[in-house]
């Protein structure tokens, strides 16, 4: 007998819990492929670590302990000296998808409320084991102190507790203990511990300290003692906003018009850019949001297409500062030349901001080793969070790979001991996916990190060609060095006179070749100077006008002073 609709639904309509839906989909939260998996499980602790202490104003310090019981079977104990976690919302924090601290308008490394119980989801999953966690915090100026063991029911989306003690603690932090099987500690490219490694680069005000399954324990010491400033909330920009977004304002304001609604929700909205709204759209502004129906939104933010309106506000963005790359990329990868660059904030999609920071290491232990020869490698950062996975359809990698390299001297990029590395800084990165490993290629931001990967390589090519002058230059003066003084002393002897006083000139020519000879370090512009001076007087000497101001001698220095945009 065949069944009704009613029957039919009464039997099968079901909800699914976040967590319900994340059992069935881990690759959606990142977890796919087991050295994956495990990298994914240190960035979600170690991002978390990071944003809580550094809004608590503290240092970060963070200490990584993995065992490995068998083959497939890790222990992971990630602590840190962050703020702790008031004992009401530890299993809110660990047990519960889509819940957390970072739902607003500002920068930060968590978005999206799913990290950590996606890690707790991840050992339940693959081991059975519960979760523990120990979180010490101040409270009314009393520490406190609480360690709880607790697993995930998945059904309703919230812990289930199984053990309770308070603790007398020492310092505020979190500590927590994870079971993991199916999962695999690699040194690989897309291994845990590059990750960490990487993290230290754009995060040199930070101490991790990691002991691996094989016992060994590797510190990573603190480059830059200050804690980044922390970034303000900002208010939406009218140009980044859609119908929706306003609707969902109006619903949920506690205005009474749309006047002061739009004024207090949106930023660079006055009172007078309103009168323009109501003048173009014939909409009363001073109507109740709660009011305001689909076809009113969509007006207003068409209005606002055909408005022009100063960029938003910048101080929302705290880019990590060419400063600290450099500390950082010094720190971990002691290259034998570096530079590095923070532009200024600009837009994408017209209304959203965002910052490239990029640096250019070379030499040292830039690049990856591989196969026993050197290679380039990419380093890909969001909001300060290294990028390790999807490489293929990242705005970075899009933006690299399109810069004609050889125009920079480099003819073999892949075989060149380099590292480039790229940040985005963003309230809103716009990821590809909720795994957050790949950012959309908009063309602002492809544009804007070829600009500045562009002006980085122009500084590399000086150096090379520098380093390649200088050789050849201390090579023509070791000849002038062994055979001037034999030429000098035998042309004395033919012409029977004395030998004439000759260590003075010699000294002057062979300067760079005695001076490393010595081990003594040369002014590098002097030397440029004095040598520019000689092959001026070289060439005044043959008859060649030199007109100084716009001799090629000049060129490159002034073309490199120019802060302008690259175009290949
Ligand atoms: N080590 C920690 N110390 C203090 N608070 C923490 C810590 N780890 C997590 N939290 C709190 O728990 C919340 C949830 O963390 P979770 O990792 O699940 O999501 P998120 O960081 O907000 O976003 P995302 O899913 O994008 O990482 C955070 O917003 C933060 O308030």
């Amino acid at each position: 007998m065949s069944q009704n609709a009613t029957e039919l639904f009464d039997e099968n309509f079901n909800e699914l819990t976040p967590s319900e839906f994340f059992r069935k989909n881990k690759q959606m939260l990142g977890f796919t492929g087991k050295i994956r998996s495990l990298t994914i499980v240190f960035h979600e602790l170690i991002t978390n670590s990071f944003d809580a202490a550094e809004e608590a104003g503290i240092l970060p310090e963070i200490n990584i302990d993995l065992k490995r019981v068998d083959k497939e079977h890790y222990i992971l104990t990630h602590s840190d000296n962050g703020p702790g976690i008031p004992e009401d919302y530890i299993m809110k924090v660990y047990c519960t998808m889509f819940a957390g601290s970072k739902f607003r308008n500002i920068q930060s490394r968590g978005q999206q409320g799913l990290g950590c119980s996606g890690c707790v989801l991840l050992s339940q999953m693959t081991t059975g084991e519960p979760a523990r966690v120990i979180s010490c915090y101040e409270e009314n100026g009393e520490l406190k102190g609480v360690n709880m063991k607790f697993k995930m029911d998945v059904k309703k989306n919230k812990g289930m507790l199984m053990e309770k003690e308070y603790i007398k603690p020492e310092h505020t932090g979190v500590c927590i203990q994870l079971h993991f099987k199916d999962v695999s500690y690699s040194l690989s490219e897309q291994g845990a511990f590059e990750y960490i490694r990487r993290t230290m680069i754009a995060n040199p005000h930070a101490k991790i300290t990691f002991r691996d399954p094989s016992g060994h324990k590797y510190i990573f010491k603190r480059a830059a003692e200050i804690v980044p400033v922390l970034p303000k909330e900002v208010l939406p920009h009218p140009k980044g906003v859609s119908a929706d977004d306003i609707l969902f304002m109006a619903k949920h304001t506690d205005k009474r018009r749309y006047k002061s609604m739009l004024t207090t929700s949106l930023s660079r909205m006055s009172n007078k850019r309103v009168a323009e709204i109501e003048e173009m759209t014939g909409i009363d502004m001073n109507k109740r949001p709660k009011d305001m129906k689909w076809a009113e939104a969509e007006a207003i933010v068409d209005s606002f297409q055909k408005m022009k309106f100063m960029a938003p506000p910048s101080n929302g963005l705290i880019p990590i500062g060419s400063e600290q790359i450099e500390k950082g990329m010094k720190q971990i990868l002691k290259p034998e030349f570096v530079a590095t660059l923070t532009r200024k904030p600009v837009t994408y999609k017209g209304g959203v901001s965002f910052i490239v920071e990029a640096g250019i290491a070379y030499g040292g232990d830039a690049g990856r080793i591989v196969n026993e020869q050197r290679k380039s490698e990419i380093m890909r950062f969001a909001n300060r969070v290294p990028l390790t996975f999807d490489q293929g359809s990242c705005a970075i990698t899009e933006a690299l790979k399109s810069i004609d390299w050889k125009r920079y001297g480099l003819k073999d990029l892949d075989n060149t001991p380099l590292t480039l590395f790229v940040n985005l800084i963003s309230t809103q990165v716009p990821y590809l996916s909720t795994g957050k490993q790949s950012i959309s290629p908009e063309p602002e931001i492809v544009h804007e990190i070829r600009q500045s990967t562009m002006k980085l390589a122009r500084k590399l090519q000086k150096h090379i060609r520098s380093k390649k002058a200088a050789k050849e230059k201390a090579m023509r003066s070791k000849v002038f060095e062994d055979l001037l003084p034999v030429i000098i002393e035998e042309s004395a002897k033919l012409g029977e006179t004395s030998v004439p006083e000759y260590t003075q000139v010699l000294a002057k020519v062979t300067k760079r070749a005695l001076a490393e000879l010595l081990g003594e370090k040369v002014e590098e512009e002097e030397v440029e100077e004095e040598e520019d001076a000689l092959i001026m007087e070289e060439l005044d000497e043959f008859g060649y006008a030199v007109d100084e101001e716009n001799s090629s001698l000049n060129s490159s220095k002034d073309f490199d002073d120019l802060e302008i945009d690259e175009e290949e």
